[in-house]
């Protein structure tokens, strides 16, 4: 057996209208994606939407109502079958870190491997700790690690037997804020380094966006959106999309042209042909990075509320309609509420919602 990195880990998800439930009845509705060769995903959305449920299921710990879980084209989850778990070759990290307080860290991580040779086992335990940067800590026990160590090692005890798809539910959210931003790209990284698909369960933005090649975002057991993080957020499909990734608001405007909508912003021309016939009224979606603040622009905006986020100002501004709306300025533009600034608007991709 070899050492990682390996392509023998190399493995394609595909969920097909998975139904999934307790006692008969749905808690998740007909979710359906597709994870490729070594991608991450993540499954993003608030508390109780069903995302540890479909993990869940993709474990084998819940069996499906209905529609199916393939691994490399072979199914591991339907309505008549569902493979035990310990058949599916699927690790697991997870909020607990649940290292095993009595094992040293190399026992820890050499848990899932007692069927390999003794040798190779260390070899394997070795590299792992040397990737999650804790190469000298083997003989180490768990309580004497901090909390993102001891995630680490989680990670290591995980992916050591190779599993054909990692399984992580909120892993990060025991740890402070800081920490999280350091390690969330750090086991990116070393996921990618290994080649290994992966799929986070979590309900932060930023640890989604930061971590996964492909998002998908539930509510209330349904899947609303699979996507880029750069689609989900600029190309929202639903108002609920656009609701819970990132500020934004919704500008009441109508359709006046077949890439143009005309609203508290003016008349504004986007990239693409929305489809939508002229004079509908919609809802036009507006983030903050779609309004810059410009010191040479007459379109103006009073402040009503500001955010100092370190690198740049997070503005609130009033229209001349009274409508309110996000702006973006360099922190060296530091204006006062009250204060009437000049905005430019930046915005391609018009996201439209018929009212
Ligand atoms: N064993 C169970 N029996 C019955 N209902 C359950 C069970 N486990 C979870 N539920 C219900 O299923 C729904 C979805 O729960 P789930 O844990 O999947 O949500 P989640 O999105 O992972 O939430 P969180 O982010 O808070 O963990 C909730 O209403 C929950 O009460």
């Amino acid at each position: 057996m070899s050492l990682s990195p390996s392509n023998e880990t190399l493995t394609e998800l595909v969920l097909e209208n998975a139904v999934v439930g307790y006692d008969g009845k749905a808690i998740v509705t007909e979710a359906s994606f597709q994870l490729g060769e070594g991608e991450i995903g993540c499954l993003l959305g608030p508390s109780g939407c069903g995302k540890s449920t479909l993990l869940r299921a993709i474990a084998g710990f819940e069996p499906l109502i209905s529609g199916s879980i393939q691994v490399n084209n072979k199914t591991i989850s339907d309505e008549n079958h569902t493979l035990s778990p310990e058949k599916r070759q699927i690790g697991m990290v997870f909020q607990d870190i649940a290292l095993f307080p009595h094992l040293t860290i190399a026992q820890n991580v050499a848990f899932g491997l007692t069927d390999w040779a003794k040798q190779e086992a260390d070899e394997r335990v070795d590299y792992l700790l040397n990737l999650v940067g804790l190469s000298g800590f083997q003989s180490r026990y768990p309580h004497s690690l901090s909390g993102g160590q001891q995630q680490r090692v989680a990670l290591a005890r995980a992916i050591a037997p190779k599993p054909k798809l990692l399984l992580m539910d909120e892993p990060f959210s025991g740890l402070d804020a800081k920490l999280r931003e350091d390690l969330v790209p750090e086991i990116r990284a070393i996921l990618k380094h290994e080649n290994m698909s992966a799929l986070l369960v979590t309900h932060d933005q930023m640890e989604a966006f930061a971590m996964a090649d492909i998002v998908s975002v539930m509510d209330a057991g349904e899947i609303h959106q699979t996507g880029k993080p750069y689609d989900i957020y600029h190309q929202s499909k639903t108002r609920f999309v656009a609701e819970f990734i990132g500020h934004g608001d919704f500008l009441p405007s109508t359709v006046c042209g077949v890439n143009c909508v005309h609203s508290d912003l003016g008349e504004i021309q986007g990239d693409l042909n929305h489809g939508l016939e002229d004079n509908l009224a919609v809802d036009l979606l507006v983030r903050p990075d779609d309004i810059l603040h410009d010191d040479d622009s007459e379109f103006l905006g009073e402040i009503v509320s500001k955010w100092f986020r370190g690198s740049h100002f997070l503005y609130r501004v009033k229209l001349a309609s009274g409508k309110k709306v996000y702006c973006f300025a360099s922190s060296h533009h530091n204006h006062q509420v009250g204060q009437s600034i000049g905005l430019t608007v930046n915005l391609d991709h018009l996201v439209l919602f018929p009212r």
